[in-house]
């Protein structure tokens, strides 16, 4: 069965989609090659008339061949065929010079550099709602249907379409009854045509999500087959992708089913319709009012001609492709960033404050944070404790401004974190995630990015203070091991050191530790708790920590319950309070107890 394709927009039927359709070619290819790709499709347009009238001259051409003794006549309109024909190449030629330039393989590439930098700023909550293999089929597929075959397709259409019908138009000029009859050709394909092009249209959206979801299904079943062949659940995750390729094949049938049909149909009104051409031809030479020799012109302009037209309507589906995939671009350009709220400011001071915030997640049932209230000091460590699920994540999230609470207000130095330019948040925080991400370069590149313009002593110093030293000299290139290859060979305690190196160089005066330490052994998380320590002093820093133990420390503790603050102090005052700190604390003992006895 066939699904319906979530958001799929209303779809004009007439000829003003073709418009939008360009409108949205000329909009993708940017400013600078918009009038270059406007002239080669005029170009293209005005190739496929030449060549229909082109064609049209070979009537005028044979019946002057056959009834003048005089071969002058047949001469010239034998070079008004030639003039037309190579106009026609000529034109081709120049409308695809704009591919030949390279200037669509630019476009595509500028396109791209223009869904990067979006990907850059859309609020995250969005982003993290996509799938990676859905942004990267978009970013590499869709970009290549939209522009790079864009002129072939159009070119192929306009062949199909014009110069039939400047053909027709051309013989009405020489013979106005075969002429008219062949006109009539169009207004019966036309209705056919607009019946058919918004099922086309659903059925190539909806195809094109089905190719979206399979790529983001193959990305994630590779990402995740270490851990899945670890669970013995390969097989089992192998069937969904299996399921997700058959849903696909599905679709494709059904497209094919549905498509056959108005193929045919449009097929069998044109092949008519010629036949009657040439029947009226026939009638007409047996009547005498015409020469046989402009009916065996008209023959071979109709035996030219049947196939662009029954064939047409395969090629719009080739648009329909590109248009699907503009759309989709289209939609993914237009997501709008976090506003910024006017005037913008800087923070000079680095405490932060949670002012009455309550959060709700887009898709998300209920408050994920309500009414939190605190106060974190300049320079004052302190650690988020509470349930799994409870909003410590959440809370972080604020503070990066992945997205912003929907009542109450977080602050940096005073200063609402929507004034604040979002590259300015960027560098005034640092994060250390359990899960590091390292990139596809080497050792030295992975740890510059949290300093792009770091040199390499600086560099270097980061790594020393993080406790990178010992494992990157045993690496088989040192510092220039690219890490693409053997990333999945360091421990998890050595891909958090570089990370934390990366944080020491970027130097932000805010520091978010979301449990770097957790899912380390002791020796491992010794060293990077020196690297830890380099990182945190002088900075103010909040901890995410399941471990009551590791933080003990802190200036701070905030208990959270279903996104409350349920209560804040130190570990000691804490414990003598009693209530929900104490609980933890005591089930925490009870557990390491348990673990020791057994
Ligand atoms: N993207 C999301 N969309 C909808 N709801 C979400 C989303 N992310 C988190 N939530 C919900 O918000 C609540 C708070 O989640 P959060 O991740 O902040 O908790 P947490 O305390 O960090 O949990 P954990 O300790 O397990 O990481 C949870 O109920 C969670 O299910």
């Amino acid at each position: 069965m066939m699904q319906k394709a979530a958001n799929v927009p209303p779809r004009k039927t007439s000829a003003s989609s073709f418009l939008t359709t360009f409108r949205q070619l000329a909009d993708s290819v940017g400013p600078e090659a918009a009038p270059g790709l406007r002239w080669s499709l005029a170009g293209l347009i005005a190739a496929a008339a030449f060549q229909g009238f082109g064609l049209a001259a070979i009537a005028p051409l044979f019946t002057a061949a056959a009834t003048d003794p005089d071969l002058s006549r047949a001469l010239i309109w034998f070079g008004v065929m030639i003039a037309l024909m190579g106009t026609a190449s000529g034109l081709r030629w120049f409308a695809q010079g704009f591919d030949f330039d390279g200037r669509m393989v630019r476009a595509t590439w500028r396109l791209r550099g223009q869904l990067g930098a979006k990907l850059r700023e859309i609020p995250l909550e969005q982003l993290q709602n996509k799938r990676a293999g859905e942004l990267n089929s978009m970013v590499l597929g869709n970009v290549d249907e939209n522009l790079l075959y864009a002129l072939t397709v159009l070119n192929l259409v306009f062949t199909a379409i014009v110069t039939p019908l400047c053909a027709a138009i051309g013989i009405v000029m020489f013979d106005w009854r075969l002429g008219l009859l062949l006109l009539m050709i169009f207004p019966a394909i036309v209705p056919l045509y607009r019946w058919r092009r918004p099922a086309l249209g659903r059925g190539k959206r909806i195809l094109g999500q089905a190719h979206q979801e399979a790529s983001a299904d193959v990305l994630e079943y590779t990402q995740g087959l270490p851990i899945l062949r670890a669970a013995g659940r390969a097989g089992e995750k192998a069937e969904k992708l299996s399921q997700t390729f058959h849903k696909l094949e599905s679709i494709q049938a059904f497209g094919h089913r549905k498509g056959a049909k108005p193929n045919i149909i449009v097929a069998s009104v044109v092949e008519l319709g010629l036949v009657a051409v040439l029947g009226l031809g026939v009638w007409l030479v047996v009547a005498g009012s015409l020469h046989p020799a402009t009916l065996g012109a008209v023959f071979v302009i109709v035996v030219r001609l049947s196939e662009p037209l029954s064939t047409f309507i395969l090629y719009t589906a080739m648009l329909e492709v590109m248009e699907a995939a503009l759309e989709r671009i289209g939609a993914l350009m237009a997501t709008k960033p976090l506003p910024q709220t006017e005037p913008a400011q800087v923070p000079k001071e680095f405490g932060i404050q949670f002012k009455d915030v309550n959060f709700t997640y887009a898709q998300g049932d209920g408050q994920a944070i309500s009414g939190f209230n605190a106060d974190l000091p300049e320079r004052s460590l302190t650690a988020l404790v509470g349930p799994s699920g409870c909003g410590k994540t959440t809370l972080t999230r604020l503070l990066l401004r992945h997205f912003d609470p929907q009542n109450g207000a977080v602050t940096i130095g005073g200063v609402d974190l929507r004034q604040i330019p979002a590259d300015r948040i960027n560098g005034l925080i640092s994060v250390v995630f359990q899960d590091v991400y390292l990139f596809n370069d080497t050792v030295l590149a992975n740890i510059r990015m949290g300093r792009p313009e770091a040199t390499d002593e600086e560099v270097r110093a980061a790594a020393k203070a993080a406790q990178c030293l010992d494992f990157i000299e045993r690496l088989p290139q040192g510092w220039q091991t690219p890490l693409g290859e053997i990333g999945g060979r360091l421990s998890g305690g050595e891909r958090q050191r570089i990370s934390i190196a990366r944080a020491l160089l970027k130097d932000a005066p805010i520091i978010v530790l979301d449990e770097p330490t957790a899912a380390l052994d002791t020796e491992s998380e010794l060293a990077v708790q020196r690297a830890l320590d380099a990182l945190v002093s002088q900075k103010t820093v909040i901890v995410i920590a399941h471990r009551l133990s590791t933080i003990v420390g802190a200036d701070q503790i905030l208990v959270i319950e279903d996104g409350t603050l349920m209560q804040a102090g130190k570990h000691a005052d804490l414990l003598a309070k009693g209530g929900r700190y104490a609980r933890m604390w005591a089930a925490q003992g009870a557990v390491k107890k348990w673990s020791v006895a057994s």
